[in-house]
């Protein structure tokens, strides 16, 4: 296996008694990248994480971090992770600043460059005014912040971070956001794992799908940004906007079953766009004129932006009130959906 940067690991196992937690995990993640972990519970990411951190020896499988085998070269792997665990749970009699000293020191920096380091990265997590209390004493979503730190202390090459934005607060998440963009742009490789997709979209580059313990997908989040998904549309007039879908193709005639497909229903993602059915605006008894111009909205599967630019110009060109057109939801998200769809 190749020795570049970055994480790299060939069809990786781990058991646990008769638990197959890494079933036959192949990964990539590159320099200067954020790759997304992505898969329900139980299905190995935490796993998957321990090992590439050294924690966790495999059964099988070649992993490589930094270029280095965390079993065989653990040191010079260790010495380029950083890692944060889903639950800061050690040394809470320490305060935060010894907690990043101490880590410091057990990287072998000299104690002024880590007590420099310390406070840099207590102020990089809106921590300074806990500097000194004790560990213990942080809410849950400062206990993150100051795993965070923790993580970071030896200017890490490749980052693993585990669910680091559970509990935090919105502001929180997006400093967590613009820090995990920023080490990227560093040329860091940054794997994290979160069951917030949403949150996931603004922040990967690449996303790997695990199921059971195995990779079932790998995706770039740019090429599935461009993937036929579902878009809602809302117009100033629901009628004379549905009437023009349905005339262009983007809907079936308009009829009893177009009816349920007008929602605001965040959950609603299935395909609906079927063949071709020039329509008579005006028709179908679902059609009431005098919506509240506010509400409602249609949903229209598109192939990305560039679909949906096309569909915006001409519905405008027609004279139909378009008012917003924005995907139904997240790219990781409906990519996820659409794979455990694929394996039912
Ligand atoms: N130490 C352990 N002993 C026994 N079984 C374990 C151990 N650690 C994990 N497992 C099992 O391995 C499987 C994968 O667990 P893992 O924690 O890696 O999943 P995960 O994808 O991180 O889940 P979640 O999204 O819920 O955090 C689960 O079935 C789990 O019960």
């Amino acid at each position: 296996m190749s020795s570049d940067g970055g994480i790299r690991a060939r069809d990786v196992r781990r058991a646990f008694g008769q638990v197959k937690a890494v079933d036959g995990v192949d990964l990539v993640a590159r320099p200067g990248r954020v790759t997304a972990l992505v898969g329900p519970n139980g299905s190995g990411k935490t796993t998957l994480l321990l090992v590439l951190a050294g924690l966790l020896v495999p059964d099988a499988g070649e992993v490589t971090v930094a270029g280095f085998d965390p079993v065989t070269q653990g040191v010079e792997a260790r010495r380029r992770t950083g890692w944060m665990p889903d639950v800061f749970g050690t040394w809470d009699s320490l305060t935060c600043r010894e907690v990043l000293t101490t880590v410091a020191a057990a990287y072998r920096l000299p104690r002024d460059v880590g007590a420099a380091r310390a406070a840099e990265l207590l102020t990089l997590v809106h921590l300074d005014e806990y500097a000194d209390a004790p560990a213990h004493v942080l809410s849950r979503g400062q206990k993150q912040r100051l795993g965070l730190a923790r993580a970071l202390v030896h200017d890490p090459d490749v980052l693993l971070l585990d669910e680091p934005a559970s509990g935090l607060d919105p502001r929180s998440r997006v400093d967590l956001r613009e820090l995990v963009r920023r080490l990227a742009a560093q040329g860091k490789t940054v794997l994290i794992s979160s069951h917030v997709l949403t949150e996931l979209d603004e922040m990967a580059d690449d996303a790997v799908f695990l199921s059971r313990g195995r990779t079932v997908a790998t995706r770039s989040v740019t090429a599935a940004a461009a993937e036929r998904r579902p878009w809602r549309i809302t117009a100033l007039d629901t009628v004379a906007l549905r009437a023009w879908l349905a005339a262009n193709g983007y809907l079936p005639a308009a009829g009893p079953t177009s009816g349920p497909r007008d929602t605001l229903a965040p959950d609603v993602t299935g395909p609906i766009a079927g063949p071709a059915t020039a329509k008579d605006p005006g028709e179908g008894p679902d059609e009431t004129r005098g919506e509240d111009p506010g509400e409602g909205g249609v949903l229209v599967d598109l192939d990305g932006a560039v679909a949906a630019a096309a569909l915006l110009r001409a519905a405008v060109s027609d004279g139909v009130p378009v008012s917003s057109i924005a995907p139904a939801g997240g790219v990781l998200e409906q990519a996820y959906l659409a794979l455990e769809e694929e394996r039912r």
